[in-house]
């Protein structure tokens, strides 16, 4: 025996090393085809599913009956009845279907006419005491048990075998529907997505007069003119500015009222009472006056402030028109809100990044306001998905582009100055000195706007602010938090700043401009908003069948 036998042992173990290695490789390869194929499997589930045409058969006769009399609804909405078909009829079924659109429906109606009891799991105690009410209110027997749709709670569900689940949500992307697909395990289910867009709603962005008491006669002339008897809603970004507002409406002679979280809760639900019934023509109220309102006939959404993000304006103004009849959201936009905004979300984690979508919506006249929304939502929509039904789609408009480098560099210059001179520039105090106003020793000559609409110049610097080229930089006093602006990566980069699409809506072209010819257009889209990135108000609910359950989880 010597080195050669044990050379050769080594050789052999080598080759048992590299057979388990390829065998391994094959089994990693076997188990990625495996899923690959599972999935396959299910999603061809879900597309014949998809085939089935479940608008067409009713599961049950009792359906349009129970709709009439116990419900009050003459005809169903897209998506009501293949989601009712197809849980009746025994198939798992996501729904995602915008706030308002009436996913309850698509429960409540089967748990009356089948056999067997309806169980709603959900995690905001709000929404199931809002369940119960509006059961109550239909005479439909409902009790509340505490319960959350955690894990324990899903698993309990499947004790049940052979009950159809019905997920629905109002906000999810393809990613959270198959992650919600695993939990429920419901993979190869029907998924039915109706459209965000709220065709009865007509989009609005108007310019907000800076001074108080030229806004409060823009509003009241509005609410006594337009909105003559009609009922709506009046956002506004903090409490105090609720109150102040609500007053300086009344004493114009409008029938209004404050609603935020800090009055008592009989004195809210009192202002809730009078304003439903016709009592107060609007309420003027914090983002506080949201979850749960369901009053069909509410004609007009006003954004005194704008929101602090797409979401929440979708989720604010959709409070219009939920009777399907012709309602109004219209946002009053001004440059100074952007910081007093700002200065509130940025500590949050996408905070800034939301806010910024809201400006796009408010700053971009030259795009159809729910395209804006569309793109929020992933979706596209069509001229003809608006109809009209928006400002900037209702007028015929010459676009142009303007080139803003020259803008961005006097921009810049004044930044350096004032850095030069140990000192910071809050958005407002950044337009005085490019209009020529403000300390002179701030003032940089040649880079002195004079002809630019102190508005043009506001429009310009939250351009540039959401195109990257300025950034916000927040500083804290005992007393506040302010914004000031610096350069932003863009112009850090030595980045040319993006153009800015103007319309007759927004503002006429100025001596100076530099128009961009329209073979740029392409190039100018960097400005799109960017794709949300929290999925936490994804809202799921579950229904079953013999017991009927629900699960509705919205983290929110
Ligand atoms: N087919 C219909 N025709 C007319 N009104 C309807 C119809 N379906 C539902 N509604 C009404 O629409 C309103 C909103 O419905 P619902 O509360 O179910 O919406 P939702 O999708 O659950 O909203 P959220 O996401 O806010 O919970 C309710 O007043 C409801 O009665």
């Amino acid at each position: 025996m010597g080195d050669d036998v044990l050379e050769d042992i080594e050789r052999q173990i080598q080759e048992i090393n590299s057979k388990i290695n390829r065998l391994s490789s094959q089994r990693e390869e076997l188990y990625r085809l495996k899923e690959q194929i599972k999935n396959k499997i299910l999603e061809d589930k879900s597309t014949a599913l998809a085939q089935i045409d479940w608008n067409k058969k009713s599961f049950s006769s009792d359906l349009d009956m129970c709709l009439k009399n116990t419900f009050k609804i003459n005809s169903l909405r897209p998506y009501q009845l293949p989601a009712m078909n197809c849980t009746l009829s025994g198939t798992d079924c996501i729904l995602i279907m915008p706030t308002g659109g009436g996913k309850s429906l698509c429960y409540q109606l089967p748990a009356l006419i089948s056999k067997g009891v309806t169980l709603v799991v959900s995690p905001l105690l709000s929404l199931m005491e809002d369940q119960i009410m509006a059961l109550e209110k239909l005479n439909i027997p409902a009790k509340m048990l505490s319960a959350t749709s955690s894990k324990e709670d899903v698993n309990w569900i499947h004790n049940f075998p052979a009950t159809p689940i019905l997920g629905v949500t109002a906000t999810a992307t393809s990613r959270v529907i198959k992650d919600v697909q695993k939990i429920l395990k419901i993979e190869g289910c029907l998924i039915l997505k109706a459209s965000f867009n709220r065709p009865n709603l007509f989009y609005e962005v108007r310019s907000k007069p800076p001074v108080q008491k030229e806004f409060i006669d823009v509003l009241s002339k509005l609410l006594k003119n337009d909105f003559k008897n009609q009922s709506g809603i009046i956002y506004t970004m903090t409490i105090k500015d609720t109150e102040e507002l609500a007053k300086d409406l009344k004493n114009a002679g409008i029938r209004v009222a404050p609603y935020h979280a800090n009055l008592d809760a009989p004195i809210r639900s009192k202002i809730h009472r009078k304003w439903v019934s016709g009592e107060y023509q609007a309420v003027v109220a914090t983002i506080a006056f949201g979850m749960g309102i369901d009053k069909p006939d509410v004609r007009f959404v006003i954004h005194h402030c704008i929101s602090k993000s797409m979401e929440n304006f979708y989720q604010e103004s959709g409070r219009a028109g939920r009777d399907d009849k012709p309602a109004k959201c219209i946002v009053f936009w001004r440059f100074a809100d952007l910081a007093r905004q700002s200065s509130m979300v940025f500590t949050e984690n996408t905070g800034l990044e939301n806010l910024y979508g809201m400006i796009r919506y408010c700053v971009d006249s030259h795009r159809c306001r729910r395209k804006l929304i569309a793109e929020h939502f992933d979706e596209a929509w069509e001229a003809q998905d608006c109809n009209k039904m928006c400002d900037h789609c209702s007028k015929t408009l010459d676009v142009k582009r303007i080139d803003l480098t020259k803008y961005g560099k006097n921009i810049l210059s004044i930044l350096s100055k004032a850095s030069s001179l140990d000192s910071r520039l809050t958005g407002t105090k950044l337009v005085d000195i490019w209009l020529g106003k403000g300390p002179t020793n701030l003032r940089v000559k040649e880079a002195t706007a004079s002809d630019l609409s102190r508005e043009r110049a506001e429009t310009i610097i939250a351009h540039l602010l959401v195109d990257g080229f300025l950034k916000e930089d927040f500083h804290f006093t005992p007393y506040s938090t302010i914004s000031y602006i610096t350069p932003g990566d863009k112009a850090a980069a030595g980045l040319q700043p993006s153009p800015l699409e103007v319309s007759k809506l927004g503002f006429s072209l100025s001596k100076d401009d530099i128009v961009v010819p329209d073979t740029d257009i392409s190039s100018s889209k960097s400005d799109k908003p960017k794709k949300r990135k929290h999925e936490s108000n994804d809202e799921i609910k579950t229904f079953k069948k013999k017991p009927l359950v629900i699960i509705d989880s919205d983290s929110d």
